[in-house]
């Protein structure tokens, strides 16, 4: 299974418009892949609070219609990041799309975990309440935002739902790349799942991205990282790698806490 993670530039000086041409037509260009994963609220910015609510779409806007239209004519399946949608209700959530390779949404997953602490994504949106898993032809993924690395019990939670490859779309500060690397690769190893992390490169709203967008093995062995800037890190996956790692290494069937307690 061939995943690119496509780690896009986002800086102010580009509108949001000519971001989304940019992107479809990066996404038409890996038509080699089986998976394309683009990071967290790449139209705006996930540090550019003050645009949300003016950028904020409806779930089938525009950033909608162009990702699904390039995941058909690519014929991929498209995890196309985030959006700030703008449910009936008025309510904004941090929303990521998945688009099967007809163009139809598989999937939307509402970020759990808003970061900001009392101010911006954190009181400016709402909080997602599911977890979301997807089958894919060869593997199950389970879909995280960002902030949500932080918090292992949600992964956990993917790992009961099935799932052996986490996507993660992120917006990721430089000030605290090294947190984002530690992360990835302690949710690959404590959950013996694939980590696919893709965040953005630029600066927007003050804030350096930190780019180095990773791709982790259930084993915690980094299998590619991109650099600073914008770039396709394409990485080849073996998903029965996770049921090896899991029957060969089975601390998972040692859990003594939690929902779901196996009984040896
Ligand atoms: N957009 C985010 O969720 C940022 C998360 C972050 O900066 C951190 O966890 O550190």
């Amino acid at each position: 299974m061939r995943a690119s993670l496509i780690q896009i530039g986002v800086d102010e000086d580009e509108s949001i418009d000519s971001r989304r041409r940019r992107v479809a037509a990066l996404v038409r260009g890996q038509d080699d892949a089986d998976l394309v994963v683009l990071p967290e609220l790449w139209t705006t910015g996930a540090f550019a609070f003050e645009s949300f609510a003016e950028a904020a779409e409806p779930l089938e806007g525009p950033t909608y219609e162009a990702m699904a239209k390039a995941a058909s004519d690519t014929g991929v399946w498209l995890h196309a990041g985030s959006i700030p949608e703008r449910d009936p209700d008025g309510t904004l959530y941090n929303t990521s799309l998945v688009f099967s390779p007809s163009g139809d949404l598989a999937a939307a997953y509402r970020k759990i975990h808003r970061f900001g602490f009392d101010k911006g994504e954190a009181v400016l949106m709402g909080a997602g309440a599911e977890l979301v898993t997807l089958r894919l032809p060869d593997t199950t993924i389970g879909i995280a935002t960002c902030y949500d690395l932080r918090f292992p019990e949600l992964f956990r939670g993917l790992v009961d739902a099935g799932a052996e490859v986490f996507v993660l779309s992120a917006g990721w500060p430089e000030r605290r790349r090294s947190h984002w690397t530690l992360l990835a690769r302690a949710r690959a190893v404590e959950n013996q799942a694939y980590v696919l992390a893709c965040g953005t490169a630029g600066t927007h709203a003050g804030v350096p991205q930190a780019g180095h967008s990773i791709v982790v093995d259930p084993w915690g062995e980094v299998l590619a990282e991109a650099g600073p800037g914008e770039e396709v890190l394409t990485v080849d996956l073996d998903p029965t790698k996770v049921a090896t790692t899991r029957e060969q290494f089975p601390a998972l069937k040692d859990r003594l806490l939690g929902l779901e307690t196996p009984r040896r």
